[in-house]
C-alpha cells in the first residue's frame, strides 16, 4: 500500500480562503494516489462509452436521405447494414454505459474506503485539545459521510463529467461538420449554459457548506446526548435534550433549502440548454435545406444530435450538486488532515525491559492554540521501579504532566526521558508497549472479552494468558460466570460495573507488561468495595514497576513512595512518602490541605 503524505507535514502554508480550499484538495486528492491507474483504465473506458452515443445521429441521418432517394437493390442493402449498425451502437453504448455505472461503483467504494480509513487514522492521532473541540458524532459524520462524498467525487463523478463534456465536444463537431454556423450557435448556447451553470453552482456551494456543517453539529449533540441517556433521563433532561435536537435540527432547514433551490435552478438551467439547442438544429437546419445546403437526412442527423446533449447535461446539473457536497466534504476533511497530530514519532529506540526510570528536565508544555504553557518548568525524577502520587487541586497541570509520560503532548521546551532515553527518540511501538495508561473513564468496546483485553490484537497472547490476567486482577469468579468465556461480547452477554470496568482495563495493561503505569485515580469513582478490589489488582498490576498515580484520596497515597504536589502548573512540593507521617511538617498540611475536601 502506497503511505500517504504526513498530513501535518504536507500542510501547505496558505493565504486565503482560495488558496486554503485548493490546499485541502490536494492534500485530500493525495490520498487518492494509489488508485491512479484504475482511474486511468476508467477514464478511457468512460470516454469510449461518451464518444459511441455519437455514431447514432450520423447513421439515422445518412438512412433518411437513403430511404429518400430511389430505392435500388444496392441502397436497400445499404441501409439495411446502415440500420444494422444503428442497432449495434445502440447496443454497445448501452453496454458500455452498464460496465462504466460497474467500474464506477467498485472504484469509488475503494476510494472512499481508503480515504476514510486515513481520515479515521488520523482524527485518532489528533490531540485531546482537538477531540475535546469535536463531538464524535461530528468526527464519524466525516469519517463516513465525507469521506464518502469525496471518495465518490474523485473516484466516479470527475470522471463521468469528462466523459459528459467528451460528448458535449463531440455533438459541437458533428453540428459543425453540417454546416459550421450551426456548430458555432450550439457552442455559444452552450458555453452561455455553462456559465449560468457554474454561477449558480457557485452560489449553492456556501450553503452546502453550511448545511453540512449544521448537519454535523446535530448528528454531534444527537450522539452526545444518547450517550449520556441515563443521566438525562434521571434528572429530567430529556424533553430539553430533544427540544434542542429539533431547534439545532431546524437550523439546517434554511442552507437546505437554499442547496435545494440552486440545484433546482441548476437543473432548469441545463433543461433550457437542450430544448435551445433541439429549436437551433431544427430552424437553422430546415433554413439551410430550403437554401440547398443540407439534405433532409443531415437536418435530422443535426437534431438528434442536439438532443444527445440532454444526457451529459442532466449528469452535469446532478453531479454538480455532488460536487458542491463533496466540495464541502472536501475542505472539512482538508480541514482535519491538516490538523497536526498532537505529536509525531521519528525515532527508532527500544525502551529496555524491566522497571523504567522517569526524569523530567525543566518541562515547559502548552497545548496548541493557548497563549500560556500549562506546565511552567517541571524538574521530577523518579528511581524505576517507584511509586509516585501526583497531587493539586483542579486545574493544576496533574493530567497535562502525565500526558507528557505517554506522549500524548510533547514538551514544549526541556526533556522527559524514560531510562535515560530521551521520549522523541522513542520508536512508538516500543512506547506503547512499555508505558501504560488507566484512566478514570474505562474505554471499554462493544466486542468479545477477547478483542478488550488484547485491544483487538494489538498484543498477542493465548487463551491461558488472558485468563490468567483476568484472576490476578481478581476478576476469576466474574469470568466463570460467562457462559460463552472469552467470546463473551461485553454488553450483550456479560455486564460489567464501574469497578469490574476497572479492573478489566487493569488485566488489559498487566497483559503488555508495561515498565511504567501511569494511572488517574483509578478508584475515585467507585463505591468502597469496588475500590478495595481495584486496590488489590494494582498492587498486583504496579508490583515491580515504576507507576504514576494521580491521587484524589489520601488512602492513595499510603501505597505510594514518593509524592509530588502540583499547583499551577508547577511542582511546588515533592518529597518521600514518610515526610507525611510527621503531620506537623510543612509539607504533610499542604498534602493534607489539598487533599482535605475529598479524602
Ligand atoms: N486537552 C486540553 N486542551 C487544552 N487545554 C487543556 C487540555 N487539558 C487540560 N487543559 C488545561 O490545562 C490546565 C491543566 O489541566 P489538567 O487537566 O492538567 O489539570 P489537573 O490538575 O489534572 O485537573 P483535574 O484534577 O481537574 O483533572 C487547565 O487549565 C486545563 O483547562
Amino acid at each position: 500500500m502506497t503511505t500517504p503524505p504526513s498530513a501535518a507535514t504536507s500542510a501547505p502554508a496558505v493565504a486565503d480562503d482560495g488558496d486554503v480550499a485548493a490546499a485541502h484538495w490536494r492534500l485530500v486528492g493525495a490520498f487518492l494516489a494509489p488508485h491512479r491507474r484504475a482511474l486511468t483504465g476508467f477514464s478511457l473506458l468512460v470516454l469510449v462509452a461518451g464518444a459511441l452515443p455519437l455514431a447514432g445521429p450520423v447513421l439515422l441521418g445518412a438512412i433518411a436521405d437513403g430511404a429518400g432517394g430511389a430505392a435500388g437493390e444496392a441502397d436497400a442493402a445499404r441501409l439495411a447494414l446502415l440500420a444494422a449498425a444503428f442497432g449495434a451502437v445502440g447496443l454497445l453504448a448501452n453496454g458500455a454505459d452498464l460496465l462504466v455505472a460497474w467500474l464506477g461503483a467498485r472504484l469509488a467504494w475503494r476510494a472512499a474506503n481508503q480515504l476514510r480509513v486515513r481520515v479515521a487514522a488520523h482524527a485518532l492521532a489528533l490531540g485531546s485539545t482537538w477531540h475535546a473541540r469535536s463531538t464524535p458524532g461530528e468526527v464519524v459524520d466525516r469519517v463516513d459521510g465525507d469521506a464518502t462524498r469525496v471518495g465518490e467525487l474523485l473516484a466516479q463523478v470527475v470522471v463521468r463529467l469528462s466523459a459528459a463534456l467528451v460528448t458535449l465536444a463531440g455533438v459541437v463537431v458533428l453540428l459543425t461538420v453540417q454546416d459550421w454556423r450551426l456548430g458555432a450557435a450550439l457552442a455559444l448556447l452552450l458555453a452561455a449554459g455553462g456559465v449560468v451553470l457554474v454561477r449558480l453552482r457557485d452560489l449553492a456551494v456556501p450553503a452546502g457548506v453550511v448545511a453540512r456543517q449544521r448537519s454535523g453539529e446535530v448528528f454531534g449533540a444527537a450522539e452526545e446526548r444518547l450517550r449520556g441517556a441515563e443521566e438525562l433521563r434521571a434528572l429530567g433532561g430529556s424533553r430539553y435534550a430533544v427540544a434542542d435536537l429539533h431547534r439545532r435540527s431546524a437550523l439546517t432547514l434554511a442552507p437546505w433549502r437554499r442547496q435545494e433551490t440552486y440545484a433546482t435552478g441548476i437543473w432548469s438551467a441545463s433543461m433550457l440548454v437542450v430544448f435551445g439547442g433541439g429549436a437551433v438544429a431544427l430552424l437553422g437546419g430546415i433554413l439551410l435545406q430550403r437554401a440547398g445546403v443540407l439534405t433532409i437526412g443531415q437536418v435530422l442527423a443535426a437534431f438528434t444530435a442536439t438532443q444527445l446533449t440532454r444526457r451529459p447535461l442532466e449528469q452535469l446539473a446532478e453531479n454538480i450538486q455532488q460536487i458542491q457536497q463533496a466540495g464541502a466534504g472536501a475542505v472539512r476533511l482538508g480541514e482535519l488532515l491538516s490538523q497536526p497530530p498532537a505529536v509525531e514519532f521519528h525515532g527508532e529506540a527500544r525502551l529496555p525491559d524491566g522497571a523504567l526510570e522517569v526524569e523530567l528536565d525543566a518541562v515547559r508544555a502548552a497545548y496548541p492554540g493557548a497563549d500560556d504553557d500549562t506546565l511552567h518548568g517541571v524538574t521530577l525524577h523518579l528511581p524505576g521501579g517507584q511509586h509516585l502520587g501526583v497531587v493539586g487541586a483542579s486545574g493544576g497541570g496533574k493530567t497535562t504532566l502525565t500526558r507528557l509520560l505517554h506522549r500524548s503532548l510533547d514538551p514544549r521546551l526541556g526533556t522527559v526521558r524514560l531510562a535515560g532515553i530521551d521520549l522523541r527518540e522513542v520508536d512508538e511501538a516500543s512506547l506503547r508497549r512499555r508505558v501504560a495508561v488507566v484512566s478514570q473513564e474505562v474505554q471499554l468496546l462493544s466486542a468479545s472479552i477477547r478483542d478488550n483485553l488484547t485491544l483487538l490484537g494489538s498484543v498477542e497472547a493465548d487463551d491461558d494468558r488472558l485468563v490468567a490476567a483476568l484472576d490476578a486482577v481478581g476478576l476469576g469468579d466474574w469470568y466463570a460466570r460467562l457462559p460463552s468465556g472469552l467470546d463473551a461480547r461485553l454488553g450483550s452477554e456479560a455486564g460489567t460495573s464501574a469497578g469490574e470496568a476497572q479492573l478489566l482495563a487493569l488485566a488489559r495493561v498487566l497483559l503488555r507488561d508495561p515498565g511504567l503505569v501511569v494511572l488517574d485515580e483509578p478508584t475515585a469513582r467507585l463505591d468502597t468495595a469496588s475500590a478495595m478490589a481495584v486496590t488489590r489488582a494494582l498492587d498486583v498490576l504496579l508490583e515491580g514497576r515504576t507507576a504514576v498515580v494521580v491521587a484524589h484520596r489520601l488512602a492513595t497515597l499510603e501505597r505510594v513512595d514518593r509524592i509530588a504536589l502540583v499547583r499551577d502548573g508547577r511542582i511546588v512540593e515533592e518529597g518521600p512518602r514518610e515526610l507525611l507521617r510527621h503531620g506537623d511538617t510543612g509539607f504533610a498540611r499542604l498534602v493534607a490541605a489539598e487533599l482535605g475536601a475529598v479524602s
